[in-house]
């Protein structure tokens, strides 16, 4: 289990009610079980479980609002550890697990994969990981995705990202992406478009709700962009609080 690192920017959470509020959602039961796993198993010299609990970025936004490309733009500058939703199920498409043709018929039509699946790859790609603060592409995608992932981990994110996009430029980019994505294509995009507005849209409003939304204008060029992202995390602080 992890331990918490990350304390949450004032631009986040500016009242003490509402940081000891996203604190007690955050550690919750989770954190008095760790402490007791802790004091119950120590080790010589200190305890047992040294891993902390990571810090996580939900990063949302339309098909080729530009979820990606800032993604990178962050990983280079602060360090983050990048998890993409997409990139999960598409090489689970290309390693042929049992689940491989359900998820790229899945894809094709643009629709969403069963949670179960999708969460169970996050999860994995969390576990296997040294990092202490990711970045989760491209998910939840649905109110489905969301309740699921909090039951698995055990967790919210700590922040969530969303390029705002119009649908006209979304659907330039897509369609000038030339990555070879079976998804690529002006129906499939239309579709994804679709369950963008209806099943992501109340995700996005959720966040919105818990005060840990950060709308970024996805307009412009990556730099310009970038730059309205950059004092998002800038204004993070990581101190040990347990
Ligand atoms: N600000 C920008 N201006 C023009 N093109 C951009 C910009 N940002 C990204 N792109 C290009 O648009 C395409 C889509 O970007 P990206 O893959 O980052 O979007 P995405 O939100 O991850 O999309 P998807 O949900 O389909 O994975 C890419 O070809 C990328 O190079
Ligand atoms: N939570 C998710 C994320 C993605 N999908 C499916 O993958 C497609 C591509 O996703 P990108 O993030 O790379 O754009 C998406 O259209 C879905 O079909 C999913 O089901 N659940
Ligand atoms: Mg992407």
């Amino acid at each position: 289990m992890w331990r918490r690192v990350a304390s949450l920017s004032p631009l986040v959470s500016s009242s003490k009610s509402r940081l000891l509020n996203q604190v007690q959602v955050a550690y919750g039961f989770n954190a008095w079980q760790m402490f007791s796993t802790q004091v119950l198993n120590p080790v010589e010299g200190g305890v047992s479980d040294s891993r902390r609990t990571p810090f996580v970025t939900f990063v949302l936004g339309g098909p080729g609002s530009g979820k990606g490309t800032q993604c990178t733009r962050i990983v280079e500058t602060f360090g983050f550890t990048h998890l993409s939703a997409g990139d999960l199920l598409r090489r689970e498409i290309s390693s042929n697990s049992e689940n491989g043709s359900m998820i790229l018929s899945t894809i094709k039509e643009g629709k969403i994969v069963p949670s179960v699946v999708t969460v169970q790859l996050i999860q994995k790609a969390i576990e296997t990981s040294d990092s202490d603060k990711f970045l989760i592409d491209g998910f939840p995608r649905t109110e489905e995705n969301r309740i699921a992932y909090e039951r698995v981990i055990g967790a919210e994110p700590d922040i969530v990202l969303f390029f705002d996009c119009p649908e006209e430029e979304m659907v330039k980019r897509v369609l000038n992406r030339n990555q070879g994505r079976i998804d690529d294509n002006i129906d499939t995009v239309k579709e994804r478009l679709k369950v963008f507005a209806e099943l992501n849209l109340p995700v996005i409003k959720h966040y919105s709700k818990k005060g840990k939304l950060y709308k970024i204008d996805g307009t412009g060029s990556e730099d310009e962009i970038f730059e309205r992202v950059r004092p998002v995390f800038a204004a993070l602080r990581y101190p040990v609080l347990f």
